[in-house]
């Protein structure tokens, strides 16, 4: 049901990676230990629930990655209950045979801020790290990319790729289910490392920098996307408790400080291609993530503040390379 043997002998072709690729198993059977996840039987369920359905169509690289095939009305009823078994789903949107899985973040619009400034990705080997339920991921495999590994320790997001997996069937692509403190030291492998809405939740910025550096091969390219503060060199902004009612956020730097911070470690170039500001249109509560959203994470008189009297979410993407 949970099953990576395609993905694996794709991952053991790649001669910087076949190493890794046998150490895999291990590193997969216990990022799904059920008893360390004690929802994940239930969310097994939801898999085992999903309708055997043949897309007759399937676009990875529309706006919205998905497929429509021809389902009969309780099919689809089934399909739809089975996804929603997966509640909360936050990365998207998808729509498959006509579900559409309304996601709390439009991630639709974070890929098209960055996709025609980044290296095209055609025939490249991709790694995005925190990659949640795996919406990039497919984006990427769209847009040529020729193997994609994302990794997500969250075993929910995990568990949502397998149901996507389940009709898009592509073995080039996998969410595998670790954090980056598990990715082998100086793998030095892949053409393109994607590091989005990740760099705020590490209590050590530069050592996710370098990490994130000895992903990728000499001359490869980083995608960075982080929270920003407005300011200028040197300017970072630690909250003192939560931001933006998230715990676990420890540094956000203006640009200019992340700029200087990817030439300290050794990025060659760095360029910023997008600044932007979070909007309630972008991350809201749906019928598929009925909890709290921007809108509750924000000064209600004030959506310039958030809820703490921090500066609302703003994001910016940079592009670097390797030397
Ligand atoms: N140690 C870890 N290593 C890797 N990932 C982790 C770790 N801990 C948590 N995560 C995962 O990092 C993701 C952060 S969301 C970004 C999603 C996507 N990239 C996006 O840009 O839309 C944040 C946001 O909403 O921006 C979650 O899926 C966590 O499970």
């Amino acid at each position: 049901m949970m099953d990576y043997s395609k993905f694996l002998s794709a991952l053991s072709q790649n001669p910087l990676l076949n190493e890794w690729a046998a150490k895999l198993p291990e590193q997969i059977a216990q990022g799904l230990s059920e008893t360390r996840y004690g929802d994940l039987p239930r969310w097994k369920q939801a898999l085992t629930a999903l309708p055997e359905l043949t897309p007759s169509e399937i676009c990875l690289d529309a706006s919205r990655v998905g497929c429509n095939g021809d389902v009969t009305p309780s099919q689809r009823e089934h399909l739809e209950e089975a996804l929603k078994g997966l509640h909360p789903w936050r990365k998207g949107p998808f729509e498959l045979f006509n579900v559409h899985i309304d996601t709390e973040w439009r991630s639709d619009w974070k890929w098209n801020r960055l996709k025609d400034s980044i290296s095209p990705l055609k025939g490249r080997t991709v790694l995005d790290i925190g990659c949640g339920s795996g919406y990039h991921c497919w984006r990427m495999r769209g847009a040529g990319a020729e193997l994609v590994v994302g990794i997500d320790p969250t075993p929910l997001f995990v568990t949502q790729y397998f149901a996507l997996q389940k009709y898009l069937n592509d073995p080039s692509v996998a969410v595998l289910p670790m954090g980056i403190e598990h990715l082998p030291a100086k793998l030095q492998a892949f053409d393109t490392t994607f590091s989005m809405g990740i760099l705020y939740h590490r209590r050590s910025p530069f050592d996710h920098l370098l990490a994130l550096r000895d992903t990728l091969r000499s001359g490869g390219q980083l995608v960075l996307e982080t929270l920003v503060i407005d300011g200028g060199l040197g300017d970072a902004l630690v909250p003192e408790g939560r931001y933006s009612k998230m715990g676990n956020v420890w540094f956000i730097p203006s640009t200019a400080t992340l700029e200087s911070w990817l030439k300290k470690v050794g990025f060659k170039n760095p360029r910023l291609i997008d600044v932007s500001q979070t909007s309630m249109d972008e991350q809201r509560s749906t019928e598929w993530m009925q909890f709290h959203s921007l809108a509750e994470f924000l000064d209600p008189n004030d959506s310039s503040k958030t809820i703490e009297g921090y500066p609302a979410p703003k994001r910016a993407t940079f592009i670097a390379e390797t030397p």
